[in-house]
């Protein structure tokens, strides 16, 4: 996929909300209107539950952590001001840690640990308003600059951290879930500074947790783990869509278990995901894992002719393509079962070949099924005949 539509893959949901705040900030859209205290803290409760049930300790810790401040700030009234600034600036720096973090389930150590850290923070805060007040609160370091000193406030030095830690990480490794918790750390920092009500803040924060987790429940859904492309189950989403003219091509890897006896498991997947990047990149056609070492390719209006063209070229790559062994130092041991697993490794490269069936929807086959077992029914006829081919169904 182009970089830009990757970006975009990542960014449209961020970048409604950002258009929805825009529009709330410019008057053409009354957010106050469409929220209440109870919506927003109701989001709030949706989304640590959606983590809870889905497993993302980043979410529940994201909604908890909201939870905290909107509820300390709407039920004793007691964050406003300074202190106000200072927790939702504390709220993006853990915003931006967690990011870090991996996903886990909250019922687990890790999971309560970080329930925990946040709950004495909450107690820290408390404490610090009760015994020092303003004085603290309103810490402010001089930096010298050409011409002039300029006054930052603790809350604005918390939030350049947090957004440098949130920017790091996206550059670093990003992911979904990174993005929306930068956002919400921008969230935190927007109503800080241009006085946004918290319940907009936290509403908006929440919409973006709930939509994090159910994209997440998405990608678990119908996304194969292994090599990254979409799996069989999308596959039979992907065929309601197909209009009357289609092609189907099934692509297996030549003598795979040999290569897995051979190099061991940890080379078969990788060779996995070398061919399935290969099919993904494969312009026209939307690919999937069937299964195993199998994969499909979707080719919608194009005749059967044209997509075995394409096919072979990609055939072509993927045969002359020098795959680099890397060797995992995870799986210790001498033995040769060890060895094996591990991979030989050591900069030697390996080349792999695939065979492929297609057939089309022109030849007087009618359903995607029928249009599969026909593909199916080629792809043995290019086994039989060698592998390393394409065959078409006539
Ligand atoms: N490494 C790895 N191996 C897998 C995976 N899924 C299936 N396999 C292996 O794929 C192999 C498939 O072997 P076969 O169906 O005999 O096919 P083949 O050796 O490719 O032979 P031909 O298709 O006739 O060329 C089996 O050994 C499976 O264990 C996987 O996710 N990772």
């Amino acid at each position: 996929m182009p970089p830009i539509l990757q970006w975009l893959r990542y960014s449209w949901l961020p970048g409604l909300l950002l258009v929805l705040l825009c529009a709330h900030y410019l008057s053409w859209l009354d957010l106050h209107a469409l929220l209440s205290a109870e919506s927003s803290t109701g989001l709030l409760a949706i989304a640590l539950f959606l983590g809870i049930f889905f497993k993302s300790s980043r979410v529940v810790f994201a909604a908890a952590l909201l939870l905290l401040i909107y509820l300390g700030a709407a039920a004793a009234d007691w964050l406003h001001g300074d202190l106000l600034s200072l927790c939702l600036a504390l709220g993006a720096v853990n915003m931006a840690l967690v990011s870090f973090s991996r996903d886990r389930s909250v019922v687990s150590v890790f999971g309560v640990l970080l329930l925990f850290v946040l709950l004495l923070q909450g107690a820290g805060v408390y404490l610090l308003q009760s015994c020092c007040g303003a004085p603290v609160l309103g810490f402010s370091l001089q930096i010298p600059l050409p011409g002039h000193r300029a006054e930052v406030s603790l809350a604005a030095l918390m939030f350049g951290f947090g957004a440098l830690l949130a920017t790091i990480k996206l550059l670093t490794r990003p992911d979904f879930t990174g993005w929306g918790l930068l956002l919400c750390t921008l969230l935190l920092a927007a109503g800080s500074y241009f006085g946004l009500r918290l319940d907009i803040i936290a509403a908006a924060a929440a919409l973006l947790l709930v939509a994090l987790v159910l994209r997440n429940a998405y990608e678990l859904a119908f996304r194969d783990e292994l090599t990254g492309i979409p799996s069989r189950r999308a596959y039979s989403r992907h065929l309601l869509t197909l209009g009357r003219h289609f092609s189907i091509a099934v692509v297996d890897i030549d003598h795979f278990k040999k290569l897995n006896d051979r190099h061991g498991h940890q080379v078969g997947d990788q060779a996995l995901r070398m061919v399935a990047g290969k099919i993904a990149r494969f312009g026209g056609g939307r690919a999937f894992r069937y299964g195993g070492e199998e994969f499909v390719v979707v080719i919608p209006g194009r005749d059967r002719d044209s997509a075995r063209n394409s096919l072979e070229r990609m055939r072509e790559e993927i045969s002359a393509y020098p795959m680099r062994l890397r060797s995992s130092s995870r799986v210790r041991g001498n033995s040769d079962r060890a060895r094996r697993r591990r991979g030989q490794g050591g900069g030697k490269t390996i080349k792999t070949t695939v065979s492929v069936g297609v057939a089309s929807s022109d030849s007087g086959l009618k359903s995607p099924d029928e249009v599969m077992r026909a593909a199916d029914r080629a792809l043995y006829k290019a086994k039989r005949s060698g592998r390393n081919r394409v065959c078409a169904h006539n």
